[in-house]
């Protein structure tokens, strides 16, 4: 090999393993530098994890402090508002209070100026009295004085002289005259101011009003065989009942080998045997302005049987077939009159906007009973009904008969047909007793389109558009349709109005409940006395009912009875409730009336909370 290539082969292994060396130092210090840089990264590596580890628990501090924060903010929100409802609930029950303290001390006022008033009046006319005797024991002396002093004086004169003096104290008669009829003025302005007052004060709280009519005696009270208690029978009646003053009861209690006792008994209005129909409509008339302003009402006859509560309510009864008596439009009762005043007040909104249906149901032995309910042949007929409470709390009777009225007296015709239907029974006490509760309710639905809602409805202008846009687009054979029922919602001319419009609807229910009576009294047997046994256990779950709501219990025992549950609305607040209790004068109904007042006594305590008002759909202005 050496003599081919002349190079010797030691040396080129040698010269191999030198270049092999020197390759080895360049990696190995390749390596050196690699690993340094290595460290170096690691270094960083390091410096950056510890980095971010500090960052991580800064971020979690962050964290941790913006949940504390967040806490304590909503803490302190909640505190806040802690604090702001106990400060409302102070409010509340200070204006509460200064309400209540603002009654007392009008009342007080009041006490302190019908005192006053009287005191004056009493003192006016004793002056008056004295003045009078004086003025003619003065006439006298007078005339005697005129005569001494001149005894020249022809007689002719001394008349004269006496004739002068009597005008002065006619002139002095007259000044008092007017301050007395100014101090009167002053009295009814008072009493006025404080009935307003009165009246503000029950609507905030939402007690029940109840006003209380004294029928007068009438010839059956003392008609043989009206009364049967051996120990009450009287040939004669007394009278026992009296209105002491437009607010006051006056009951004279007496029993024998007893001195008898005053009692007096307060409500918002008391009738005296003497007052008109005119005159109790005419307190009940305001309701039915609330009514078209968005509020359920409902008034109610309360009171033993023959005190006049179908009188007050409807008129008095034709004897041949129970509807009342038209004839005579002075004795029409609060139904027939309510009805006109709804109608007359509609016809002074736009034409079209509202439209009204009636429901006639008569409570008889704990059933319910529709008595505007038609068969085939088209001939009314009293179908049972059941009362339901729906989803909403509210109560309801399915398939019940609305029908759709266009003027009074078509109402008066329809409730006039249900009314013939109505159980009636003759007792010892009235011979033409109503065995059951009649329930008259007016619907009425308000009709406006627009999707604002509001509480008022007063734009005269838009008042006139809407009811453009109403009779454009509310199909007349809604109005055609004059039967519906309770499940109408559905029908198909409904879900086309409602698409368009908005519909409000407000309740007027009219009852005329039956007479409580004492079994001994009417004489009843048989069916009536079953009958009987259902009006009484109806009328004391009615008081149970008012009993539960005025102790504020956590249940209300509506369902105790069909009557309750189907005035459970109107009677648990949802409405402005008028019981108007009627009651007898006469001594023979003594228990009874005292019973009927300790009733109304009751039912003025219940404070059910403002009543509230449907609100009504305020057409949108700019479309
Ligand atoms: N204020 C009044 N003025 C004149 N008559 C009256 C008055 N109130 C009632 N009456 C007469 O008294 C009688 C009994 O009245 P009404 O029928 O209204 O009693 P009621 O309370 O409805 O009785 P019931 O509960 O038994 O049906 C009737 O003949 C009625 O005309």
């Amino acid at each position: 090999m050496r003599a081919r290539s002349g190079l010797d082969p030691g040396s080129v292994w040698a010269q191999r393993l030198g270049q092999l060396e020197r390759r080895l130092r360049t990696k190995e210090e390749r390596i050196v530098v690699l690993e340094t840089e290595n460290a170096a990264l690691h270094l960083k590596l390091a410096e950056y994890q510890g980095l971010a580890g500090r960052s991580t628990n800064e971020v979690l501090q962050l964290y941790s402090a913006h949940g504390q924060q967040q806490k304590l903010q909503r803490r302190s929100v909640v505190i806040h508002l802690h604090g702001a409802i106990k400060r409302l609930k102070q409010d509340l029950k200070s204006l509460r209070s200064f309400a209540l303290e603002l009654s007392k001390d009008f009342q007080r006022q009041s006490k302190t100026y019908l005192y006053q008033v009287l005191t004056a009046v009493q003192g006016i006319q004793l002056q008056n009295e004295a003045m009078q005797r004086r003025f003619l024991s003065g006439v006298e002396k007078r005339k005697n004085w005129v005569r001494r002093l001149f005894p020249t004086l022809p007689v002719c004169w001394h008349l004269r002289a006496v004739l002068l003096l009597e005008k002065v104290f006619q002139i002095k008669a007259f000044d008092l005259e007017q301050s007395l009829q100014e101090v009167t003025e002053r009295y009814e302005k008072e009493k006025q101011k404080r009935r307003a007052l009165h009246n503000s004060l029950v609507e905030l709280r939402g007690n029940i009003r109840v006003h209380c009519r004294i029928r007068p005696l009438l010839p059956f009270d003392t008609a043989a065989g009206h009364s049967v208690s051996q120990d009450r029978q009287r040939n004669s009646s007394e009278k026992v009942a009296y209105a002491a003053d437009d607010e006051t009861v006056l009951v004279k209690c007496s029993r024998p080998g007893h001195a008898s006792i005053n009692k007096t008994f307060q409500f918002e209005r008391v009738y005296s045997p003497s007052e008109s129909q005119d005159t109790v409509f005419a307190d009940v008339a305001p309701l039915l302005t609330s009514l078209l302003d968005g509020y359920n009402v409902c008034i109610m006859a309360y009171g033993q049987t023959g005190s006049g509560k179908t009188y007050t309510m409807l008129g008095p009864q034709l004897e041949e077939n129970f509807a009342y008596s038209t004839e005579d439009a002075s004795e029409l009762g609060i139904i027939p009159r309510a009805t006109q005043e709804v109608f007359r007040l509609i016809s002074e909104k736009p034409p079209g906007s509202y439209w009204v249906e009636v429901s006639v149901v008569e409570v008889y032995n704990n059933e319910i009973f529709d008595l505007l309910a038609k068969d085939s042949c088209g001939k009314v007929f009293g179908v049972k009904r059941d009362v339901v409470t729906t989803r909403e709390g509210k109560s309801d009777v399915p398939l019940l008969t609305y029908e759709t009225v266009e003027n009074a007296s078509e109402f008066l015709h329809l409730v006039n047909k249900g009314l013939q239907l109505r159980v009636r029974h003759p007792t010892l006490v009235h011979a033409h007793s109503s065995r059951s509760h009649l329930v008259v309710t007016l619907t009425i639905t308000t009709v406006v389109s627009g999707d604002n809602f509001g509480t008022s409805w007063e734009d005269e202008q838009t008042s006139q558009r809407l009811n453009k846009e109403v009779s454009c687009t509310f199909p007349q054979k809604m109005r055609e349709n004059k039967s519906t029922s309770s499940s109408r919602a559905s029908s198909p001319a409904q879900i086309e109005a409602t698409e368009k419009m908005k519909q409000v609807k407000t309740r007027l229910q009219l009852v005329d409940l039956a007479g409580s009576e004492c079994v001994g009294m009417s004489g009843v047997t048989g069916a009536a006395l079953r009958e009987t046994s259902f009006i009484n256990r109806s009328l004391s779950a009615l008081a149970d009912v008012l009993g539960a709501i005025a102790e504020q219990r956590s249940h209300v025992p509506y369902r105790n009875s069909k009557l309750t549950h189907l005035l459970q609305d109107s009677v648990g607040g949802d409405a402005k409730l008028l019981v108007m209790l009627c009651i007898s004068p006469d001594q023979k109904y003594l228990t009874e009336s005292m019973q009927s007042l300790g009733f109304g006594t009751r039912a003025r305590q219940v404070q059910r909370g403002q009543v509230k008002k449907k609100s009504f759909p305020v057409p949108s202005k700019a479309k």
